[in-house]
């Protein structure tokens, strides 16, 4: 991938007349009556952003904003150092895969993706050669002649891609480029389109509410909440800190905030935690499900230095454990295998103990 690792792009670009640098920067500011997207979003070329967040963010919003077929309400759309805010759509060097693709149905796979350069000028014949170049390294050459409906999920998917990348596009933007497809053939194009992102040259925005999407297809996530980002980073760093309730059970984490002294975290409203970050002030602390060990009666000689009493809230699976939703001193869940469930005898309100040892807890600063 094509990193030129540039420090943060500049915001305010037209602004503070700073020229704007290469890539994508970005305030988007939409009002759809109540509910107002404000959002900054800078790439630089060669790096895929993910935009991740709940129903109803405002994802959606925000790529349609950047592709042009919502106009911005305020802020400003910078592509490698041009202003885009009042182009149409179709002047804008953006290409767009839509989650059901919309492929033209009655033309084939080559002369969908033909379809892009003969609108930017070029002749049939020379449209159709960069069609099937595009087509061949998707590795779809054989279906070219095909028309959309003889296509599977998984081909279809590759030629909206092969569709949007033949105009050679600044801005490449895809909007839950899996969501349409089954849980098997998910696996194999998340893989292909992955190795598609990491050759484009310029800045590609996904936007998606799958985290594993985001995930393995991202360098940078952007976590969107109510209109506004909430979060933002490697996944790595996001997985470690979350700092929202909605990214915590993103990445299966309990979440709390809390004021540390030393070892010790006062969590807000609850009891205290032994960590083992020696810090001060206000801090997140994070532990994962799996590290939850529950007794049926309050146990003697553990050396956990975090005990709490709960109730049994709900349970549910969770691959091949049991999730348990817990009340009472600490709301938390915790995962057990489905045996260690059945000999603790665990019900909706049975009355247990959790312990959680200090090093599986995890202390940052808010
Ligand atoms: N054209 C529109 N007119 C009015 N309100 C709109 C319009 N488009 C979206 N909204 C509202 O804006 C908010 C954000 O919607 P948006 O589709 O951008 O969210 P999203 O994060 O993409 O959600 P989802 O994952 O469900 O697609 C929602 O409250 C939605 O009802």
């Amino acid at each position: 991938m094509t990193h030129t690792g540039k420090p943060g792009h500049d915001l305010t670009g037209d602004e503070t007349g700073a020229p704007e640098p290469d890539g994508l920067g970005a305030r988007l500011v939409v009002d759809h009556g109540t509910f107002r997207l404000d959002i900054a979003l800078t790439a630089a070329p060669g790096e895929v952003v993910a935009l991740l967040g709940p129903n109803g963010a405002g994802k959606s919003t925000a790529l349609r904003a950047l592709a042009g077929l919502t106009p911005l309400t305020a802020g400003h759309l910078h592509l490698d150092g041009k202003k885009l805010d009042r182009l149409p759509p179709e002047s804008r060097p953006v290409g767009v895969v839509f989650q059901d693709y919309l492929l033209f149905p009655h033309l084939t796979a080559l002369d969908n993706v033909a379809f892009g350069p003969r609108c930017q000028g070029a002749t049939k014949a020379q449209a159709r050669a960069t069609a099937a170049a595009w087509l061949d390294r998707m590795g779809l050459a054989e279906h070219s002649g095909a028309k959309p409906r003889r296509l599977s999920g998984g081909q279809a998917q590759r030629v909206a891609l092969a569709r949007a990348l033949a105009t050679n596009p600044r801005l490449l933007l895809l909007d839950e480029p899996l969501a349409a497809l089954d849980a098997r053939t998910r696996l194999d194009v998340r893989a292909q389109l992955r190795r598609h992102l990491a050759a484009f040259e310029a800045v590609a925005v996904l936007v998606t509410h799958d985290p594993l999407d985001a995930m393995v297809l991202a360098d940078r996530l952007v976590v969107v909440e109510h209109g506004r980002v909430v979060q933002e980073g490697t996944p790595q760093d996001i997985a470690r800190h979350p700092r929202t309730d909605y990214i915590a059970q993103l990445v299966g984490l309990n979440l709390y905030t809390g004021r540390a002294e030393g070892h010790t975290v006062r969590l807000d409203g609850g009891p205290t935690v032994t960590t083992t970050e020696d810090l001060t002030g206000r801090v997140f602390v994070a532990f994962p499900p799996g590290a939850v060990t529950l007794h049926s009666s309050r146990p003697t000689g553990s050396s956990a230095r975090n005990l709490w009493r709960c109730e049994v809230a709900g349970m549910e699976t969770h691959g091949d454990q049991i999730r348990v939703a817990l009340t009472g001193e600490l709301p938390l869940a915790a995962d057990l295998t489905t045996v260690a469930a059945a000999e603790l005898d665990l019900h909706p309100g049975a009355e247990v103990w959790a312990t959680l040892k200090a090093t599986q807890t995890h202390a940052y600063p808010v």
